[in-house]
This record gives C-alpha cells, structure tokens and sequence, in this order.
C-alpha cells in the first residue's frame, strides 16, 4: 500500500547572526547551512497496519510524514501509496487520505465545528448518505455531540483534536496520518483517541501510521514501529522483538516480615530497600525470575511479591542511547 524508496529531503536554513554589525553584513550576504532532514529512507506497510514513526526531536518525523501526504517534494526517492506518487497526483491522491497535524488546526478557526466538517463534505465531493453515516458514527464514537455547534475558537485542547480527527476521516480515507495526536491531551482524552484509532482500523481497516512521543501510544495501538534518528531510519520491527532485544530487565517488588540485612542475589540490583519492603531490578539474561524468588523464598518471609516489565518507555530510552541519537 506505501513504498517509500530511497527519499532524501534537505532544507537550506539561512544562518542567523547576532550583533549589528554581522547583521547588517548578513544583509548583502547571507550564508546558509543545510539541514539533512531525510536520508535515504526506505520503507514498505501493508494495508490495515498500524505503524508507530518514532524518533527523538528533529528526527526527520514530521517531515516524513509531509513527504507522504504530498506537501513536501522530497529532493529524490520514490514514494508510492495507493499507485499515486503524493506531490505529482494530489487532487486525486488526497481523496485517499487523512492528515492530522497535533500542532496544526484544519478546521475554520471561527465557525462551528459542524460547518467545518460540511465545508469538507463538499470539497470531497462526498455524496450526502455516505456523509450522514459517516459523520453520526465520528459523533458516536469521538463523542462530539455537545461541542458540533461550537466554534473552533472555543473548543479545550482534547475536543478540539476529537474534531480534527473527525474532519480528516469525513471522505473515508484509507490510509492516515497522524502527526502527535495526543500531545497536550489529558489521560480521558488520550485513551478515547486511541480507541477511536484502534476501532477505525479494525471495524474500517484504515491503515495508520501514527508518530508521537508517548510510548503507551505505541504500547497500546502499534504491532511495528520505524525508528528515525537524524534523518536515517534506524529500526524497523515489530514491538514483541524490541522487548526481548531491549526489555531484559523485570522488576520484582518484595514486602516481608522486617529484615535488617539488605539482599544481594548476583544478576540483581536493589532499586529500593527498607525493613519491609524492597525493590530489585533483575538482568534476566543473567539470573531468572523465578531463581530468583526462589532464592527469596529462602531467605526472606514474604507477604507479597509482584514483577513488571521494563516499561515501553525505558526501552525506546536504550534504543535511542545505543543508536547515539
Ligand atoms: N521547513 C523547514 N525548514 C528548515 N528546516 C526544517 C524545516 N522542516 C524541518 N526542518 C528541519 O529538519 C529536521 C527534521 O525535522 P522534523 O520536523 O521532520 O522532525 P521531527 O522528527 O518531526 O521532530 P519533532 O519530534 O521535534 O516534531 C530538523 O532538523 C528541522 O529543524
């Protein structure tokens, strides 16, 4: 469905100068840098994947993402999504997508919501049963119901980026994008974005390719996800493989009867030790868990145990220091 082959976007960024002198300088001749944003970047996705775009600040993300909705001509490679090629066929390829900017607003900043979403009724030639039915399940789903008469202008943070994804999804787009859309939402709001991606995907089979900085996004909808780093894509697998490639470590949280001497298991650090309670970090390709509650048993009167995983979180932090990005 997408084939992204060999793109390469820089941007030439004029130097700035500080000081009077080097300024007025900088009038007659202004010097440029360039910016590498994208390097040789390839990649494939199938229909009805959910793909997470991950990458630290200025990785070449956004910019990615704007080569495949067709607002940036990459300076070569080849992109195919759908058989269109996205900055050559645009009128006829946007028909086939869905875009949201988390830092950009799409919807008519003065009018109600509910003309927003009529204007792009109309600019997609959307017929009008297909609209009705589209639009009363967005407003089902995304619960718009009390906000639909209210100017963009008025809307909180979260129901304004309920909106916008309501508006990109109006001319039933195949596949879309979404560039950060939960950035700045509140815990309610980002779990009620992430169903609505995770039923739009399995009920409408709408591929996603989703960037964001917040790994329980990528926890909690991608299967795969592509690693960017200064514009050369770094990683590219499913979620399951970076947990046993990165996530060795478990987490066990021990309460017991007071104990004065502090354990020490070798294959285990102590995160947290009192009388009564401790917490060990356990390096599972060294000892494993259940050694190692062995061995507690022993020495310990337990009351209660638990173990966690490395969160999501800590395991893009390893993967970003090992690729140095
Ligand atoms: N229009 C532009 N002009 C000049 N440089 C740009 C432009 N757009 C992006 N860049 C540069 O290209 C690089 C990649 O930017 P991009 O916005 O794609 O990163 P990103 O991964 O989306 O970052 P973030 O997570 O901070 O949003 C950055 O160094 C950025 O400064």
């Amino acid at each position: 469905m997408i084939k992204v082959e060999g793109i390469n976007k820089s941007f030439k960024v004029a130097k700035r100068t500080t000081g009077l002198k080097a300024g007025l300088k900088s009038l007659l001749h202004r010097e440029h840098t360039i910016v590498h944003a994208l390097n040789d970047v390839n990649f494939t996705i199938k229909p009805g994947e959910i793909v997470g775009y991950i990458g630290p600040n200025g990785a070449g993300k956004s910019t990615t993402i704007k080569v495949m909705s067709g607002i940036l001509v990459p300076d070569s490679g080849t992109c195919e999504i759908m058989g269109y090629t996205p900055w050559k066929d645009r009128v006829e390829y946007v028909k086939n997508i869905g875009v949201v900017f988390g830092q950009r607003s799409q919807l008519w900043w003065d009018v109600p919501v509910i003309d927003s979403f009529a204007l792009l009724k109309d600019i997609y030639h959307v017929p009008d049963t297909e609209y009705k039915e589209t639009l009363s399940l967005l407003i089902e789903t995304l619960e718009l119901k009390d906000i639909l008469y209210s100017p963009v202008r008025q809307l909180s943070l979260g129901q304004r980026m309920r909106c916008e994804i309501a508006a990109s999804l109006i001319h039933n787009p195949q596949i879309l994008f979404l560039d950060e859309p939960t950035i700045g939402l509140d815990a309610v709001s980002k779990i009620a974005v992430r169903n609505f991606i995770k039923k739009i995907n399995k009920q409408k089979k709408v591929t996603v390719i989703l960037t964001t900085h917040d790994m329980f996004d990528i926890e909690a909808l991608c299967d795969r996800v592509i690693l960017i780093g200064k514009g050369s894509l770094l990683y590219d697998g499913n979620l399951q493989e970076l947990r046993s490639r990165f996530g060795s470590h478990r987490t066990i949280t021990l309460d017991y009867k007071s104990s004065n001497s502090p354990i020490h298991i070798p294959g285990t650090t102590t995160l947290s030790w009192t009388e009564e309670r401790a917490i060990l970090s356990v390096d599972t390709t060294q000892i494993s868990v259940s050694e190692v509650i062995m061995k507690l048993t022993h020495s310990l009167d337990l009351v209660d145990i638990s173990v966690t995983s490395q969160p999501i979180e800590d395991i893009i932090v390893q993967l970003y220091k090992e690729y140095e990005i």
